[in-house]
């Protein structure tokens, strides 16, 4: 259940399709927007926390490649690289609004890890206790399943529903390349139409959501699903909406429908 008037910690998950254009590049007009919103929040009382990915796209861009490395070893090398770049335009962006931030990078092994658990809460914990927005990533040096495909964290989408249980965040945001879930994907389907709320993810919703529409994104709308199961166990709502809308986090924070909820029941939304 979402109760906006609730809602004091925020965890925003932004994926390569929304921070970078079709060539790799930064879409600096969108981490520009992406950033003031969130400094904004944050000085309104917020506690925000963002789940950026974008590494291996923002240093493959970086090192010339003409497309992403599907070499492994390179991918390694490649989200190293973009890690850095990536790190180096959030600062200097949350800065110019007089934000700190912090880079986390974690593995699966990390969460799994009772007392790594409990390092990695401590130190949320002290961060936002001091006004910092941490900016959290996959180790991708050492947690090489999210590049091969394989079952590690699943990919982003699901490090940030393990990042929002982590924190005790009151709301997680994902944000992708289109407006939600629709009951197919709409790629491939024109017809295909908007969910605006899940209560529960049974079959027929696994079966409406399929892998990722662009080179750029991993995981599709299924990576999201497994993320919205890992909130909803918790009791964590979660948002997904299009990282292309001017002011949607101002919506969502104003209690407007937009997107994809998913959450057992629905109240001030
Ligand atoms: N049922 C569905 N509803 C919405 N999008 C879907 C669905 N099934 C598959 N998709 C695809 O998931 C893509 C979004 O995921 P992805 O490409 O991983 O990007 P990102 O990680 O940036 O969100 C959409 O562009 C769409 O093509
Ligand atoms: N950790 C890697 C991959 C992250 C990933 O899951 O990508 P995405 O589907 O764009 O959220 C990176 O930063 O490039």
């Amino acid at each position: 259940m979402l109760n906006i008037n609730e809602v004091r910690r925020i965890v925003v998950k932004v994926g390569t399709s929304t921070l970078t254009y079709e060539n790799g590049k930064l879409n600096i007009r969108r981490i520009e927007r992406l950033v003031r919103t969130i400094s904004d929040l944050q000085n309104q009382g917020f506690e925000m926390v963002l789940v950026s990915s974008g590494a291996v796209g923002v240093g493959a861009a970086k090192l010339g490649l003409s497309e992403r490395p599907t070499e492994l070893a390179m991918k390694q090398a490649a989200a190293a690289v973009g890690q850095c770049e990536l790190m180096h335009i959030y600062d200097k962006m949350f800065l110019e609004y007089g934000i700190n931030v912090a880079q986390i990078l974690l593995t699966r092994e990390n969460i799994v890890d009772d007392d790594q658990r409990e390092n990695i809460h401590n130190t949320f914990t002290a961060l936002m206790r001091t006004g910092v927005v941490p900016i959290v990533n996959e180790n991708d040096t050492v947690a090489t399943a999210e590049l091969k495909h394989i079952e590690n964290f699943g990919d982003n989408d699901t490090l940030s529903a393990v990042v929002a249980r982590m924190c005790e965040a009151d709301l997680l945001v994902i944000f992708s390349d289109i407006d939600g879930l629709y009951d197919s994907d709409p790629r491939k389907n024109p017809q295909a139409k908007l969910i605006r709320h899940v209560s529960r993810i049974d079959a027929k919703i696994r079966r409406m959501a399929g892998g990722a529409g662009s080179a750029h994104g991993t995981g599709g709308m299924a990576t999201k699903i497994t993320a919205a199961e890992l909130c909803m166990d918790a009791g964590i709502p979660m948002l997904v909406a299009n990282g292309d809308k001017q002011g949607i986090l101002y919506d969502i924070v104003d209690g407007k429908p937009v997107g994809t909820l998913f959450a057992r029941e629905v109240a001030g939304l």
